[in-house]
């Protein structure tokens, strides 16, 4: 047996020659081994102690035969420390009273006299279940953390547009059912953050939320991510793995980009959740699975339907409920939340006083088409933060990829001899060469600050 790997031991006997042979043969083989002949000492020992190992006699000088007494200190143990590996000592060999004893909450049982190699080899079995204990508690305060660190209300704006107070309500609804829920909704439009939403308002609020991009999971390694593997089950299944789904066990599996399936994945896919249980790559076991099911892409599963690109069946399991995210700029009366919001995130990150959005600034943010969406709006605060010196965001703090990118290769150079039409392009081009830096843009036009953004604004840039 490996040197003192049996960690420290409590024995408690009122024989001083059992505890005197104890010793002599634990502590070779444990990191310490602490005597105690008077029982009534357990509480004090195992309150303030942290001890691997407990070895107990049954029987007490008091009540020498009936066990009565090991049996309450048993008790006793466990009532300090539910996690207490105890063996008990019996001298007489009566196996009733070491089933009674195992029934009670002890994890073996050793008879008196002992064999050296015997009780040794009892003692390493139980402390492996110790460690294994520390292990799965360890393990499980760690997922308490993170579940709750993962679980915790994002700041979420809910809008105080009509179609996202329309949207919430329906998600109100839905969230304390156990619907599977399908979001369909451009890019940036805050599909996860719904997704997580409805997870943090059902009755699987505690339990975890476990996102899967499909889009960036290969084909070769769809299954062992989503089913998990055993060990050796391919050349790189180091370990034995519990996939995604599993790991989605009670709560909610949150399946983003689901329309970039390929038909064999979706095969795979729709067979799972059909069956409810899912089998490990290397194994021939189905585990059974509950989560919930929340589906989110900005693909059009329909179409894609009649192309014969998504197959029929997986939309029907998957958009039991659908909802849709309406874009950004269907829901304009939202920008003034979305950047209190925002602009006060940026404030703090950037240890600046909370700038706020101008008239103007507003009036640019409302009149522009967000291709990407909130995730858009939320970089041009976060850049418009940095950027400007203004206390109060204006219009010419707000400047857009989208608009310039036609822009970006010299190809696209307007064939327009309009003089304000080749005047705007000039301005847009410069300002996207100096990444919106408005006094070096000024100059290499030739122009002051004050009449590039002049400029600026008659071109609504
Ligand atoms: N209602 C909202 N409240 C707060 N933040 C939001 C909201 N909607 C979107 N956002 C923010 O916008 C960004 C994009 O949101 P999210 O990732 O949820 O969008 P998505 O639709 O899932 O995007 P994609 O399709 O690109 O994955 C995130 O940074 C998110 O915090």
């Amino acid at each position: 047996m490996e040197e003192k790997n049996l960690g420290r031991i409590l024995v408690i006997d009122d024989n001083e020659d059992v505890l005197f042979s104890a010793k002599m043969l634990l502590r070779k083989h444990a990191k310490e081994v602490v005597m105690e002949k008077d029982p009534r000492k357990i509480p004090f020992l195992v309150s303030n102690e942290d001890f691997d190992l407990i070895l107990l006699d049954m029987n007490f000088s008091q009540d020498i035969t009936s066990g009565q007494e090991g049996f309450y200190w048993l008790k006793e143990i466990l009532k300090y420390d539910p996690s207490a590996v105890v063996v008990m000592i019996t001298a007489f060999g009566d196996v009733e009273m070491a089933v009674k004893a195992l029934k009670e909450g002890a994890t073996d049982f050793v008879l008196k006299p002992w064999e050296n190699q015997k009780l040794l080899a009892t003692l390493s079995s139980a402390s492996k279940l110790r460690n294994s204990y520390k292990e799965v508690s360890q393990l499980k305060e760690v997922n308490r953390t993170l579940t709750s660190q993962l679980n915790t209300p994002q700041n979420l704006i809910e809008g105080n547009s009509a179609a996202m107070r329309q949207l919430f309500n329906i998600i109100e609804k839905v969230a304390r059912t156990d619907a599977d829920v399908l979001l369909l909704g451009e890019n940036g439009t805050g599909k996860e953050v719904i997704a997580r939403t409805i997870h943090q308002r059902s009755s699987r609020a505690d339990k975890v939320f476990v996102s899967v991009d499909m889009g960036a999971i290969t084909e070769s390694l769809f299954e062992s991510e989503l089913f998990g593997h055993k060990k050796g089950a391919f050349t790189d299944a180091k370990e034995d793995r519990i996939g995604r789904i599993e790991a989605a066990n009670g709560g909610t599996l949150f399946l983003d980009e689901i329309g970039n399936l390929s038909p064999a994945m979706q095969a795979k896919l729709l067979t799972v959740l059909q069956r409810r249980e899912i089998i490990r790559v290397g194994t021939n076991k189905p585990v059974p699975v509950n989560v919930r099911l929340i589906c989110a892409t900005n693909m059009p599963l329909k179409e894609m339907v009649q192309r014969n690109e998504f197959r029929q069946d997986l939309l029907y399991r998957i958009n039991t409920v659908e909802l849709n995210l309406p874009p950004l700029r269907d829901r304009l009366d939202d920008i003034p939340l979305f950047a209190d919001h925002f602009l006060g995130i940026y404030a703090q990150k950037y240890k600046q006083p909370a700038k706020r959005l101008g008239d103007a600034g507003l009036a640019r943010l409302r009149r522009y088409s967000w291709p990407g969406n909130v995730r858009e709006l939320q970089h041009a605060l976060e850049r418009a933060s940095i950027m400007s010196d203004n206390r109060e965001l204006q219009a010419e703090d707000f400047f857009f990829l989208a608009e310039t990118e036609p822009l970006a290769t010299n190809q696209t150079e307007s064939q327009s001899l309009d003089l304000d039409e080749l005047e705007r392009e000039a301005v847009q081009r410069a300002i996207q060469k100096h990444e919106g830096n408005i006094s070096k843009a000024a100059k290499e036009l030739g122009l002051s600050r004050g009449a590039l953004y002049r400029r600026l604004e008659k071109y609504e840039l």
